[in-house]
């Protein structure tokens, strides 16, 4: 691949680019937004200038509910010979496609599954996708040649393509993205008006549940709209389990002991199941069975240089690792995941290096695999050309 297109030059469409970019691909950045546009090509993303012939392959990087038209007027002009897009739904602009874009067969669905909660260029990363899912939704019309185009820009981006048909897709993703966004929302919506002496008490744990609820609420609302019903499938179910949650939690303050005892075994099976369904997230490999050494640090400079040497002083690889500051003190807990069978070392060396190391605990507590689930698309086993 030599030359390629990317309308909408956003988070996603200048993570495109800058991927691309570094690998010598030649990317026209197009935007209705010249600022978009201008930061894109500052940060080396390509260039703001239309080409001259067709490119191999463009990618729409605009909301779902714009890609049909967004996908027509392009190909109307010939801007390339292979188009894909991003959009987190597929199944709406597959349809918007059929009936608006004069090529259908030149037109692959894409979805790769890595993001973020802010949007623009200035959000953006060339290695945004590496290593990441990127979903591919082929209908009886695309072509083998799309295909491959599209398998090669997923290549390029360091992703791992999986072929999937868009309806799956959209079910798929109601469950692990669409309505876990809507829940963060909600949870984040109860901070509004929070106290400041409730704020000032959050640790990483509230801010883990509601980092996403900081995207784009104008892009959400199109993802939420384009795939409705099958996100209202997940949040009835959702509803279900937390109405029996606060019944069961309001039933713990009568004063019938046995009638406690019952109630709680209610929310003690809920949170169980909550073990099971994280277990089923497939995780960093080297992550998955790990533990996390948390170590407090002070807020001086050179301390986390200082940690990360006496680390790697004890021969521990870090798989992974995350800062929390702590609100109005002049420290931070930085958690090491490691290797399981390493943390007890490396908790020890460390503390006998002074630090302050505090309960060593396992990452995902019972992870393991999930039975193979015939509606998720299968990784592609299609040769990508060079
Ligand atoms: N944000 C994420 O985490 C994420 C992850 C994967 C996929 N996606 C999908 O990627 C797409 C883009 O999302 P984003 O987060 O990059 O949004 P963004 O707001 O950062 O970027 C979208 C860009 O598209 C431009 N645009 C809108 N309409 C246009 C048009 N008609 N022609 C040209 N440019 C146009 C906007 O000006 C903007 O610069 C969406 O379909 C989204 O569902 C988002
Ligand atoms: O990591 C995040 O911030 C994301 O929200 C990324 C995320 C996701 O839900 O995983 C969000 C929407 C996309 O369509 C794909 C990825």
């Amino acid at each position: 691949m030599r030359t390629a297109a990317v309308v909408g030059a956003g988070l996603i469409g200048t993570s495109v680019a800058l991927a691309l970019s570094r690998r010598g691909v030649l990317v026209h950045l197009i935007d209705t937004d010249r600022n978009a546009v201008r930061t894109a090509v500052a940060l080396g993303g390509g260039v703001d200038h239309p080409p001259e012939h067709p490119v191999d392959i463009a990618v729409m990087a605009v909301p779902p509910s714009s890609v049909g038209r967004v996908l027509a007027e392009h190909q109307n002009r010939r801007l390339a010979y292979a188009y894909t897009d991003v959009a987190s739904v597929k199944r709406e602009p597959e349809q918007a496609v059929l009936v608006a874009a004069p090529d259908p067969g030149s037109f692959v669905g894409g979805h790769p599954m890595a993001g973020g909660e802010r949007s623009g260029p200035l959000a953006a990363c060339a290695n945004l996708f590496e290593g990441r899912t990127w979903v591919l939704t082929t209908c009886e019309h695309t072509t083998r040649e799309t295909l491959n185009r599209a398998l090669a820009l997923v290549a390029l981006c360091g992703a791992v393509p999986v072929v999937m048909e868009s309806t799956a897709h959209d079910r798929a993703v109601a469950l692990v993205s669409h309505a876990p966004h809507v829940v963060a929302a909600l949870m984040a919506a109860r901070l509004e008006h929070a106290p400041e002496e409730a704020s000032r008490l959050a640790g990483q744990g509230v801010r883990d549940m509601t980092r996403i609820a900081g995207g784009d609420p104008g892009l959400w609302g199109d993802i939420l709209e384009s795939n409705a019903t099958a996100v209202a499938d997940v949040l009835a179910d959702f509803a279900e389990d937390l109405a029996a949650t606060v019944h069961a939690l309001r039933s713990l303050a009568v004063a019938d002991a046995a009638r406690r005892a019952e109630e709680m075994t209610r929310v003690i099976d809920l949170l169980g199941r909550g073990n099971a369904g994280r277990a089923r997230l497939p995780g960093k490999a080297g992550a998955v069975g790990g533990a996390l050494v948390p170590v407090v640090i002070g807020d001086r400079p050179g301390e986390l240089a200082r940690l990360f040497a006496a680390v790697q002083e004890t021969g521990v690889n870090v798989e992974d690792v995350s800062i929390d500051h702590s609100t109005g003190r002049p420290s931070g807990l930085v958690e090491l995941v490691v290797a399981a069978d390493k943390a007890g070392l490396l908790a020890d060396r460390l503390l006998a290096a002074s630090w302050t190391v505090q309960r060593v605990r396992p990452v995902y507590p019972s992870a393991r695999p999930g039975p193979a689930d015939p509606e998720w698309g299968q990784p592609a086993r299609i040769s990508v050309p060079g």
